[in-house]
């Protein structure tokens, strides 16, 4: 197949970050995609609908393309208040809410310190049907960051679903086939959220021959069995599994660092990313469930009315993008990537 066309696609994870870097991350990530879940973890994070709603006229005042709406989220923190979350309903705004656990990830330190301390937001939360999304790792120190997603399925995630069994959780950016087995077996109002990234690296490609910063991203890539089964869902057709970038750009610098910062830069060639995953695989007419067909439903939101095309058409990748006055190193900085959107 040299051409696919599938519905326009949305990305159910995004960090595009807040001030001068909306100039870039913003026309990145609206260039084909009709929606995003805009991730909340400014510094200070977005907590409730009106700086929710702030932070939607900053993004929409760095001009994205005419198709595209962010979906904004608030981030919850042990003060969040059922009050805030019927608030955040209201604004018909916001989309979810996420729930970091503090000190889980980049600008998490403002998050929940125990699940019993938001056992009154969650509950307004499957009330109001507002989806929760999840960074789900633990952060105990004496958990090995290799299985911290594994024991926060075990032990925070299974209890809260059994609890709440109304309440729409999406487990973000999932990295294990204890995920994928999790969520598979869970009810129809549990879902998942897979990278690019997860699909095509695995740890080998972080660590072997040296260290490779912009591959650092939390979860941390994992061994190639649990990449094996990330690919086997996204390609599946599963409705419980659809596209989140986690696109998560820190300044090069940042990166490139003694002690670098966590996340990857995927909205430059996010669908063309995916695209070579499911050509790999034989599963190109997969690739409209997940990215395009399968969020929407989940959220209840109506299939974006209108198209796009990717072609088989190879291109270089640059060294280094414009990041506000900054640069981001790009995954596949200096190499090539097999698909192209057309118009782009
Ligand atoms: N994924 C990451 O490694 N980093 C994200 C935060 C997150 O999504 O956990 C970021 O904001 O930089
Ligand atoms: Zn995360
Ligand atoms: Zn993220």
């Amino acid at each position: 197949m040299t051409e696919l066309t599938i519905k326009r696609p949305d990305d159910w994870h995004v960090h595009l970050r807040d001030g001068e870097s909306l100039a870039t991350t913003v026309p990145d990530i609206s260039r084909y995609f009709g929606r995003a879940i805009v991730m909340p973890n400014l510094v200070p994070p977005v907590m409730n609908a009106e700086q929710a709603a702030e932070y939607h006229s900053r993004i929409m005042a760095a001009n994205p393309a005419a198709h595209f709406t962010p979906l904004m989220v608030l981030y919850l923190t042990d003060n969040t208040t059922a009050q805030d979350i019927r608030d955040a309903k209201a604004s018909g705004i916001v989309y979810a809410c996420k729930l970091y656990p503090a000190g889980a990830t980049t600008n998490s330190s403002s998050g929940v310190t125990d699940i019993n301390n938001i056992e009154q937001v969650v509950a307004a939360m499957q009330e109001v049907g507002m989806p929760l999304l999840i960074h789900g790792e633990v952060t105990h120190s004496d958990i090995d960051i290799f299985d911290r997603e594994a024991v926060f399925i075990d032990t925070i995630l299974k209890p809260l679903v059994a609890k709440y069994p109304d309440l729409k959780v999406v487990l973000e950016h999932i990295t294990t086939k204890n995920a994928v087995d999790f969520v598979k077996s869970a009810s129809d109002n549990i879902a998942a959220t897979i990278t690019a990234h997860h699909l095509l690296y695995n740890r080998n490609h972080m660590l072997v021959g040296g260290i490779r910063p912009h591959y650092f991203c939390l979860p941390v890539l994992k061994r190639n069995t649990h990449q094996a089964a990330l690919v086997a869902a996204a390609t599946s057709g599963s409705k419980k599994f659809f596209l989140g970038t986690d696109s998560a750009p820190h300044p090069k610098h940042a990166k490139e660092s003694a002690c670098g910062c966590a996340g990857s830069y995927t909205a430059h060639a996010a669908i063309e990313l995916y695209a070579e995953v499911f050509e790999a695989e034989d599963a190109l007419d997969k690739l409209e469930a997940f990215a395009s067909l399968n969020g929407p439903a989940f959220y209840g939101l109506p299939v974006n009315n209108d198209e796009i095309t990717l072609e088989k058409s190879t291109w270089d990748v640059p060294e280094t993008m414009a990041f506000g006055s900054d640069v981001v190193v790009p995954i596949r900085a200096g190499e090539q990537i097999a698909w192209k959107v057309k118009g782009e």
